[in-house]
């Protein structure tokens, strides 16, 4: 839940990264987004390492719509991952920071002309293929570049993973895909294969979003097999890759038990070694964590701007960020967990709503926390907010977005810089029509 260098001094101050948060809110203002680099690179090193145990080594893509900027991109770097990106935009975020082009694996169930070019012309590693008109589009275009598509399908293996409704994708109705119910999946694998300009290198599936068990990333892992052994029956196909997807949960609170890495990482080996067909070489593992790699490494830092009693006793602290910064408890009904910043003493005395600063009675970013009772002016930090924060983030009602601020042994290193005024009105125009009467 907390970053892994938490710390807290007898006199009730918290430090992240050997530096206080009084410290970090002086310099670089509230709210702000702390990452805790060690939390990173530990969670990246586990992946790396684990995968590349396996027998063919597997590899690890980070998934930058977690989080995403010009320094986390480099980070990926230094660590030796992969990276996954979704749109135009990651891609090119990820190729201005220097990100070798062919270690990137390109998802998306809309991939525009636009994206798919510059993806070719870059030399993107993998295109996560989700639509038969996108096989179609890319087949054509990559002709026209003289180039070959390297191609991941993605399949909807019908796998419904227990998380939230709005962050399941396995299950067959799913917008994701081609789904294994159907022969769809088995169409879109003919026209790969008989796609000129593409290359078919093997088949991705990705269930869902903070599972907390283990068994539906094995079953997917075997779903994705078994579908491959009828191509390699039918038409001699046999993947050089699966791409498992990324999905595991973190920690919340303290009721959330996410599963082991390691755990799962035997189990597909084990089906890996049980579903090959003895003459064949196991396809590459590719798992694509977001959120397990940056969530709980991450914490928001408000401070805290009003508070109020409401008729029935209802006690609120308002903050002075929210669904701007944070949309997750509004839209997954998502639960943090808070601590306010120098108080001796740890035992909460107070339950309070945590509410934002915006225009909405749906933003508030905890109900009913458990807190040291805080008094304005107070720091207030909501923990395990690195993954779908920073980037969902908004400047609904016109509020800035705050600074991404990275800390290691003592250093504070700016990754993002807080928004200004200035620059939420920089794309604006002036009005150009003259006044008049429009038209009934
Ligand atoms: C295709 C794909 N890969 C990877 C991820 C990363 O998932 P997570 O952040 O849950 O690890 C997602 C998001 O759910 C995804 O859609
Ligand atoms: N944005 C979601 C997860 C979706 C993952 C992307 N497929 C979240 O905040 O939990």
């Amino acid at each position: 839940m907390r970053p892994d260098t938490y710390t807290k001094n007898p006199d009730g101050s918290i430090a992240i990264g050997g530096i206080s948060l009084q410290d970090l809110a002086r310099e670089f203002g509230t709210p702000l987004y702390i990452l805790d680099y060690a939390s990173i690179v530990r969670r990246m090193q586990h992946y790396r390492d684990a995968l590349q145990s396996m027998r063919p080594a597997g590899r690890a893509a980070y998934a930058g719509k977690a989080f995403l900027c010009r320094a986390m991109v480099e980070v990926v770097q230094q660590q030796g991952l992969m990276l996954d990106v979704v749109s135009g935009g990651e891609l090119f975020t990820a190729l201005k920071a220097g990100f070798p082009a062919e270690q990137i694996i390109f998802h998306g169930n809309v991939k525009t002309d636009e994206e798919l070019e510059l993806g070719l012309t870059a030399g993107v590693g993998q295109f996560v293929v989700d639509s038969l008109s996108e096989l179609e589009r890319l087949d054509r275009l990559a002709r026209r570049f003289s180039r070959q598509a390297p191609v991941l399908l993605r399949i909807t293996p019908g796998i419904d993973a227990h998380t939230h409704d709005f962050i399941r994708t396995g299950h067959f109705d799913s917008k994701f895909g081609f789904g294994l119910a159907d022969d769809i999946a088995d169409q879109a694998m003919e026209l790969a294969l008989a796609s000129e300009h593409v290359t078919t290198n093997g088949f991705h599936a990705h269930i869902g979003s903070q599972i907390l068990e283990t068994d539906p990333f094995v079953a997917n892992a075997e779903a994705l097999l078994r579908f491959s052994r009828r191509w390699h029956e039918r038409a001699g196909f046999w993947p050089r890759v699966l791409d498992i997807g990324g999905g595991i949960g973190v920690r919340y609170d303290e009721t959330d038990t996410p599963p082991v890495l390691d755990v799962i990482v035997q189990r597909v080996e084990r089906a890996l070694e049980a579903l090959t067909p003895p003459d064949l070489e196991p396809p590459q593992v590719i798992m694509e964590p977001g959120r397990s790699i940056v969530a709980e490494a991450g914490a928001t830092l408000y401070t805290v701007e009003a508070e109020k009693t409401v008729a029935g006793g209802k006690m609120y602290v308002a903050v002075d960020g929210g669904m701007g910064d944070n949309i997750r408890p509004a839209l997954y009904q998502a639960r943090y967990g808070a601590e306010v910043d120098g108080k001796r003493d740890d035992a909460p005395d107070c339950v309070a709503t945590l509410a934002g600063r915006y225009c909405e009675s749906g933003d508030i970013l905890i109900e009913g926390a458990s807190l040291k009772r805080p008094q304005v002016g107070d720091l207030v930090a909501v923990w395990a907010t690195g993954a779908y924060n920073y980037s969902m983030a908004s400047t609904y009602n016109r509020v800035p977005r705050p600074a991404v601020v990275a800390v290691y042994e003592g250093t504070a290193d700016l990754w993002v810089e807080r928004e200004t005024w200035e620059d939420v009105m920089r794309l604006d125009k002036p009005l150009k029509f003259a006044q008049r009467r429009v038209n009934a």
